[in-house]
Parts: structure tokens; C-alpha cells; sequence
């Protein structure tokens, strides 16, 4: 239900509950003194009553629309200036004024997303009713009325404030769960080292990749690159620095992709390239350019230069598992080869039919 249906819900409540305490009492609701009141009232029922049964329906017509907006918006003015009158009215008759500034109140509460236009309701409502009181009625100012009057306006503006402070509070609330949901589920696909994507999320990458391009029939191919006697820079560096190197190798291999192109960490001195849309001839070109790039990173006087060895594969409508290992074995015939150097995967065997 929106905001604008349960306001005219509550309203329409409200005023048939003071229309039937009216008939209920016995009171002569055609009287002449009684009149205004049922009139009033049945304004109060029926203003929200069009609102809830016919609104929805009218929206559908294109032509009806700028009336159905003036409704709707008039709607929550309308229901305030019943108040006054019902609060004038009643005043006149000492017969209390308090019924009123609580329904403002309970309105207020309900009327969720309008909260400063209550406000300004509540405040005009109350100015009308005091202006009404002293100057048509004869009321003196400081009247016990008046001070209801504004006591009640207080606590209107008091109840609508306390329950927009709660509504903005959660929203910050919620804003900063989202946010925090964000940052936790961007580490969690992170490799904590590098900031590559790390094993979790290249898997699910890759499959979603292989899943498009048995899809689409575009070309997929992958990079596998481990660099060369890591083991002699971690034990000649120490660990830290170590670090410090898989830091490099990770910026510039990513410097050398295209946006659209993937790359991360399997672990240890490992990483994974995945090209998108890439075929043989030009995966072998990036994996040539990456290996001279990492080449060109300096390195400690005394230490040999930084080199990696790459085993590519092109995906040939096998698994992800399979795929992998393809590039795995090319990049171990690239270091038994003597390292430093690009090797392609061996094509999938395919089974013969008998
Ligand atoms: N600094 C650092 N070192 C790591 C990390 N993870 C693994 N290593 C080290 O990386 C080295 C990997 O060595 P290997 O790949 O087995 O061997 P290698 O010396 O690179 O020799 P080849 O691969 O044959 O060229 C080991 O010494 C590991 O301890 C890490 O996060 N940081």
C-alpha cells in the first residue's frame, strides 16, 4: 500500500469513527447545530474513499492523469483544513479541542516520506485554529485552547522530527551495510598480496568466460606465467621484498592487457592471464609482450633479470579443469626448454568415432 493509501486509509477510519460515535450518542446528526460536523465528517470519509477505491484505476488513462496528480496531492491540505474546521468548530462549542491535534499527530507518525509537509500542515492548522479562536470567537490569548493548541502543535512537529531523525538513521544504516557488503565482497575475489583476482575468482571467471565463448563461438585463450628461480630472488632478497617483486610483476603484466581482459594469482610466483575474444596468433603476441615487459623491470645490482616462462592455451571446447591443465603442461615444457620463453599448449585429442 503507498504512503498517499495508508494516509487515506487512517483518515477515512478516523472520521468514521467520530460519525458513528456521533450517531451513536443519539445526537440528531441532521440538526442544524450538528450539520457542519457531519458534513465535515463526511468530507473526511469520502475525499479519502475516492483516493482508496478509484485512484489506481484513473492513473491507467493517460488523460486523467493531471487530475489524478492535483488529487493527490491536495489530499493531505484538504484533510488539514478539515481539521481546523473541526477544531474552530468544536472550540466554539467548548467542547475540547484535543481530538483533533492527536489525529495530526497519529497522521503525522503514518505518513511516512511527507514528514515535513505535516510539519507545515500541523503549523498552519494551529496558526488557523489561534487566529480563529482570538479574533472570530472572542477566545483571549493564554485561553487553556490556545495552550492545548500549541501543545499539541509541539508535539506533532516533535513525533514527525523524532521519526524522521530514525528514517534518516537507518538510511545511513543501510547505505553503509550496502557499502560494507561491497568492500567485503570485492576482497573476498582478491588476492591479498597483489590485488589481482585471486584463485576463487579466475575460476569463476574463466568458467563464465568459456560458458560465452561456446555461446557466441568467440575465441578464449589463456596465459599461465611462473616466474623463473623466484626461489633464488626470495632467498637472495628475503621474503618482504620477494613480496615486493610479485607486486611488480602483477602491476605490469595488468598494465599489458586490455580493460576487458582478466588477470590473477593462482599463487606463490604463479599467475593467469585470460584473454578474451583472443586467438592463438594473438594471445602468443601479449604473452611475447608480457615476457619482455617483466624483463624490463629493474632489479637489485648483482641479481640476474626478472624473467617469467608462459604456457598459453586456446580454449577448444573442453572443461575449465582440462583447459588449465593444457596451459599448465605448456608452461612446464617452457621451463624445461630453459625458461624465459612463450610455448603454446598441444591441441586436444580428439576421440575418434567408431
Ligand atoms: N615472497 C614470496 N614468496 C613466495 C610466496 N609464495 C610462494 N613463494 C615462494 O616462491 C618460490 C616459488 O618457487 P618455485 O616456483 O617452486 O621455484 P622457482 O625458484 O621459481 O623455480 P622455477 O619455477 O623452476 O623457475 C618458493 O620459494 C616459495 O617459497 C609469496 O607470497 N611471497
Amino acid at each position: 500500500m503507498r504512503c498517499v493509501e495508508r494516509f487515506a486509509l487512517l483518515a477515512c477510519i478516523v472520521f468514521g469513527l467520530h460519525l458513528l460515535h456521533h450517531a451513536r450518542l443519539g445526537v440528531d446528526v441532521l440538526s442544524a447545530q450538528m450539520m457542519p460536523y457531519t458534513l465535515l465528517y463526511t468530507f473526511g470519509i469520502g475525499y479519502p474513499a475516492v483516493i482508496l477505491l478509484t485512484l489506481r484505476y484513473v492513473k491507467q488513462y493517460p488523460a486523467m492523469g493531471p487530475l489524478a496528480v492535483f488529487v493527490e496531492q491536495a489530499f493531505p491540505v484538504f484533510m488539514a483544513l478539515i481539521a481546523v474546521a473541526l477544531s474552530v468548530l468544536s472550540a466554539g462549542n467548548q467542547q475540547g479541542v484535543t481530538t483533533y491535534p492527536v489525529m495530526m499527530m497519529l497522521i503525522s507518525v503514518l505518513l511516512q516520506g511527507q514528514y515535513l509537509l505535516v510539519v507545515g500542515l500541523v503549523l498552519f492548522s494551529w496558526g488557523a485554529l489561534a487566529v480563529a479562536l482570538v479574533l472570530l470567537l472572542g477566545v483571549p490569548w493564554l485561553s487553556p485552547e490556545i495552550a492545548i493548541s500549541f501543545t499539541a502543535a509541539l508535539a506533532c512537529i516533535m513525533v514527525a522530527n523524532m521519526t524522521e531523525c530514525s528514517r534518516i538513521t537507518q538510511f545511513e544504516l543501510q547505505q553503509k551495510l550496502h557499502s560494507e557488503n561491497r568492500q567485503l565482497q570485492r576482497l573476498s575475489n582478491q588476492d591479498h598480496l597483489t590485488g589481482l583476482l585471486n584463485r576463487r575468482a579466475l575460476d569463476r571467471t574463466l568458467e563464465q568466460e568459456i560458458a560465452r565463448s561456446e555461446r557466441f563461438g568467440h575465441a578464449l585463450s589463456i596465459l599461465m606465467l611462473d616466474v623463473d628461480n623466484f626461489k633464488h630472488i626470495n632467498d637472495s632478497l628475503g621474503h618482504v621484498q620477494g613480496d615486493e617483486v610479485l607486486k611488480s610483476i602483477a602491476h605490469c603484466l595488468q598494465q599489458h592487457v586490455r580493460d576487458v581482459d582478466f588477470v590473477g594469482r593462482l599463487g606463490g610466483d604463479e599467475f593467469i592471464v585470460i584473454l578474451i575474444e583472443t586467438d592463438k596468433r594473438h594471445a602468443l603476441q601479449v604473452a611475447e609482450r608480457m615476457r619482455q615487459q617483466v624483463s624490463k623491470i629493474p632489479m637489485v645490482a648483482g641479481l640476474p633479470t626478472l624473467t617469467v616462462s608462459v604456457g598459453h592455451a586456446q580454449f577448444e571446447g573442453e572443461s575449465l579443469i582440462a583447459l588449465i591443465e593444457r596451459a599448465d603442461k605448456a608452461l612446464y615444457q617452457a621451463k624445461q626448454k630453459g625458461k624465459d620463453r612463450v610455448q603454446m599448449a598441444r591441441a586436444v585429442v580428439s576421440s575418434v568415432r567408431t
